[in-house]
């Protein structure tokens, strides 16, 4: 069995909590409130920059030029989904929030970022791994089952597309290179880590769906 299908059987509870959360549900059916979208997509722009810094950190502890290499094209291509994000969302949605991340992308973030800089290459790759993966999985589904026509339906492409398909087979690929030679603790750690993500993935999308402010 290969490592990245054992990461998705021990995370099989969070990724079926992610596809049934009433986001994904209503996001599918077409029916997802404006202001609910608005939010999120406001928040993945905060995320999006924070995730591109994780990933050219993480590329740094790369064991091959090639594997920077690609760290550095998945970092670019953060940043230019995020620009995308605010030169057709934000013009379409006249967002103009400025009340910085909310706690769910306040959490996930750090936490990307501070593995990225203080752990291994091995978690911080399991770490980053749920971004691709879940995403896909969730794009693809969504694609498969949504309502049609669909307000959302960019947003769908993007992640059902092929050009993030190819990505995610690379970083799975990667993640299943670096499992194979590693210590029976190290695939511990990144177990944790790819389920620590995993669970801040759900709490992205929720916090999203409740407009989660800090009631302070
Ligand atoms: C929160 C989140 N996770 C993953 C992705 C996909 O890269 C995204 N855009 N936002």
């Amino acid at each position: 069995m290969k490592f990245t299908d054992h990461l998705w059987n021990e995370a099989l509870p969070v990724y079926n909590k992610i596809q049934e959360h009433p986001f994904n549900q209503e996001m599918m059916a077409g029916t997802l409130p404006v202001e609910k979208f608005k939010f999120y997509i406001y928040q993945d722009s905060l995320y999006l920059a924070e995730f591109a810094k994780a990933l050219a950190t993480a590329g740094t502890k790369a064991g091959t030029s090639q594997e920077l290499l690609d760290f550095l094209q998945f970092a670019q291509n953060a940043i230019i989904v995020e620009r995308i994000l605010h030169e057709s969302y934000f013009k379409e949605y006249v967002i103009d929030f400025d009340g910085g991340k909310a706690p769910g992308c306040f959490a996930y973030t750090n936490y990307l970022l501070s593995t990225a800089a203080y752990e291994s290459y091995e978690v911080s790759v399991a770490a980053l791994l749920p971004c691709f993966w879940i995403y896909k999985k969730i794009g693809d589904y969504i694609y498969a089952n949504q309502a049609s026509p669909n307000p959302y339906q960019n947003w769908i492409d993007a992640y059902a597309g092929e050009e993030f398909a190819a990505s995610v087979e690379k970083a799975l690929s990667i993640c299943n290179n670096l499992a194979d030679q590693a210590s029976e603790t190290v695939r511990g750690k990144m177990t944790e880590a790819y389920l620590n993500a995993s669970k801040l993935e759900y709490v992205f999308w929720d916090s999203a769906y409740q407009l989660e402010n800090w009631k302070v």
